[in-house]
């Protein structure tokens, strides 16, 4: 374990301050939105969240890399990635105040500086993140740059203009199988993450993940539930998967089919139903938001990381209710459908690294499967044909 050669660095902050640091990983200068998450740990699985695509993530949590970086490559029984939430980084660029270069944890394989010179994940240590987080406070999300030594600054980019879903969903469908299967869910993959495919299959689902514009109208009667995955960017530009999710909504073939999207997915199911999606000041991204179900006046600790938000007042009145407000900033949490067994949440109840407190809403998901598998004719229960050309290892995953 040695320490990392630190070559100078600047990240700089379009139209506001600048701040010098050192460099700590790839020597590759980047640009990207700017954010912030507040999360005490989790920052592989934070890295490698298909959600962070081309953002630089600054992390308010004074020492990172104090616990190293676990294996991309160890693989748990359903050949689902175990550490990491996608098999590389997302982020172009990572900040933080002090590089703990010395590390040690039972799982870690390397340290943060080598994997992200290894994934061109410019990084810089040495920054004043508390400034940087009260400047975005303020003036809300911002373009940002990491310059490396004397290398020529990159343009900013406003990565969220481009259609970053199309970069990071699978290109072919593949197939993540349970021995034990009890039902055979289609998950519309706009930038999944590894652990919410393993809450699926842990509960007893084969998984087909299609691309995030497959025709899911075409072959959502031979699945027992559909789930719409989180994803990167503005919700509303995957117009294609609107228009999908828009034929399961109104359909009267598809009332009784469970669906349930997470983040991105209750975005794009919102929109579906006629909502209206919001660019947030600066976003939320933590480990412990307050969630109030209003079904039940609970309140939850959820993790998060999203950008935009879905207007509560436009969720079409008799058709969705929301289910869960942000006890922060009163934001929308989540929706249910009033007639149909469907919902979905802004936060994310798989939470890796953790809390665990809402994984309850995947049981709530396959209870809704079991009730529907009931009503549906038992021959195509037990005849699920999947016509759908799948590759049968998890490991085609390479995005
Ligand atoms: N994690 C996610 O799915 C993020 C959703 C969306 N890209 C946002 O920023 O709001």
């Amino acid at each position: 374990m040695a320490p990392p050669v630190l070559t100078k660095a600047t990240f700089q902050i379009q139209n506001g301050p600048s701040y010098d640091g050192y460099s700590f990983g790839a020597k590759a200068s980047v640009a990207g939105e700017t954010v912030f998450t507040t999360s005490l740990v989790g920052y592989p699985e934070s890295m490698t969240d298909p959600s962070y695509k081309g953002q630089i993530l600054v992390f308010t949590q004074p020492l990172i890399g104090n616990y190293g970086v676990p294996s991309g490559e160890a693989r748990d029984e359903f050949n689902l990635l175990k550490y990491f939430e996608s098999p590389h980084a997302h982020v172009v660029g990572i900040v933080v105040a002090e590089y703990a270069w010395r590390y040690s944890h039972w799982t870690a394989v390397q340290s943060l500086a080598e994997w992200c010179e290894k994934e061109g994940v410019a990084a810089i240590t040495g920054v004043d993140t508390r400034s940087v987080v009260q400047y975005l406070r303020e003036q809300g999300s911002s373009l940002g740059r990491i310059v490396v030594g004397d290398e020529a600054a990159p343009e900013y980019v406003d990565t969220m203009k481009s259609h970053l879903v199309a970069q990071v969903s699978t290109r072919e469908p593949y197939h993540i199988s349970n021995a034990n299967a009890t039902a055979n869910l289609a998950l519309i993959d706009c930038g999944v993450k590894e652990n919410i495919v393993r809450c699926l299959a842990s509960r007893g689902a084969n998984v087909t993940v299609l691309p995030h514009d497959y025709k899911i109208q075409d072959v959502a009667d031979q699945f027992d539930g559909i789930f719409i995955s989180n994803g990167p960017g503005n919700p509303t530009s995957c117009g294609q998967t609107v228009e999908n999710i828009k034929v399961l909504l109104e359909d009267p073939k598809f009332a009784h089919l469970p669906i349930f999207g997470i983040c991105l997915g209750h975005q794009l199911l919102a929109l579906a139903a006629g909502a209206r999606s919001v660019k947030m000041k600066y976003g939320n991204r933590a480990h412990n938001i307050p969630a109030l179900d209003l079904t039940t006046g609970q309140c939850h600790i959820t993790s998060q990381n999203h950008g935009y938000a879905i207007d509560a007042e436009s969720l079409p009145k008799n058709v969705f209710k929301p289910f869960f407000v942000n006890l922060n900033d009163g934001s929308n949490e989540g929706m249910i459908h009033c007639t149909r067994p469907v919902f979905s949440t802004q936060f994310h109840p798989e939470a890796k690294g953790g809390p665990m407190d809402t994984a309850v809403l995947f049981d709530k998901y396959f209870e809704n499967i079991a009730q529907y598998q009931k009503t549906r004719d038992s021959s195509a229960k037990t005849a699920v044909k999947f016509n759908i050309p799948v590759q049968t290892m998890a490991s085609q995953r390479v995005l």
